[in-house]
């Protein structure tokens, strides 16, 4: 039994001018325990409306998500966010790092909707992407860099099953994103966590082994394409 499950997922949006689009139209895509997949796909795709469908934020019009054998799309938001503390991590481009609070503290705060705060552990993880001595820190006193390692921290902080990343280096310059990169694959290796991570960069996506188009397993991108060109036409 794979992961995480999607059968005949669909998105749709209301634009301005009331005409309804739909974003994601996924027939049908898994992703096996402790993989690494990547998913490439241009700005405006969809990327980060997959994500959040995957991680029980939104809640689809139709079809399924099923995490480790538990339905998030049939839970109400209460029963998601509680599937998505115990189950996910989330690593997003702009970090959400909580800047009232040191980097210990954002830690420990997403182990409160998890499965329990263990100090030992979040100072194990801070140790481990690098900042042992910077615990102590709020995230405005970190550099870009080291802002990135305390999400990854966090994400990792109640021992997911699936850390979904979106474009997690795209705020971090060259060196720092092959760093990031690497130190988010190795921690989720370590974790035994499947990584989901979503980019349109290059170098990034060239860094798995396993890429799929988002084109190719989302159909709305053929529709959306047919439109324009009937449009051009
Ligand atoms: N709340 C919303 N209401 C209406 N349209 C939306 C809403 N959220 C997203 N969209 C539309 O859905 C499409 C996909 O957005 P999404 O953020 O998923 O793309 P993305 O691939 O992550 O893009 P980027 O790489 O630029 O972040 C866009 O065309 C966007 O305008």
């Amino acid at each position: 039994m794979p992961l995480l499950e999607i059968e005949g997922l669909k998105k749709s949006y209301m634009s301005p001018e009331g005409n309804r689009h739909t974003i994601i139209d996924v027939p049908w895509f898994t992703l096996q325990e402790k993989s690494q997949v990547a998913l490439r796909g241009e700005s405006g795709s969809g990327k980060t409306t997959l994500l959040n469908l995957i991680a029980g934020i939104l809640k689809p019009d139709e079809g399924r998500v099923v995490i480790d054998a538990q339905e998030m799309s049939a839970l109400n938001e209460p029963g998601r966010d509680r599937l998505r503390a115990m189950n996910i991590g989330y690593i997003f481009q702009t970090f959400n790092l909580l800047q009232g609070y040191t980097c210990l503290e954002n830690v420990l705060l997403g182990m409160s909707f998890g499965p329990g705060v263990d100090r030992g552990f979040a100072e194990t993880l801070l140790k481990r992407v690098g900042l042992g001595d910077r615990m102590k820190h709020r995230p405005r006193q970190l550099s870009t860099g080291q802002q990135q390692r305390v999400a990854v921290a966090r994400a990792l902080a109640n021992k997911p099953k699936l850390v979904l990343a979106d474009e997690p280096t795209g705020n971090l310059d060259h060196n720092n994103a092959r760093e990031a990169l690497g130190l988010i694959r190795e921690a989720c290796k370590e974790n035994g966590a499947a990584l989901l991570l979503v980019s349109h960069d290059r170098e990034v996506l060239g860094q798995f082994r396993t890429v799929f188009d988002l084109s190719r397993i989302n159909k709305a991108l053929d529709e959306a394409a047919t439109n324009e060109s009937e449009e051009g036409s």
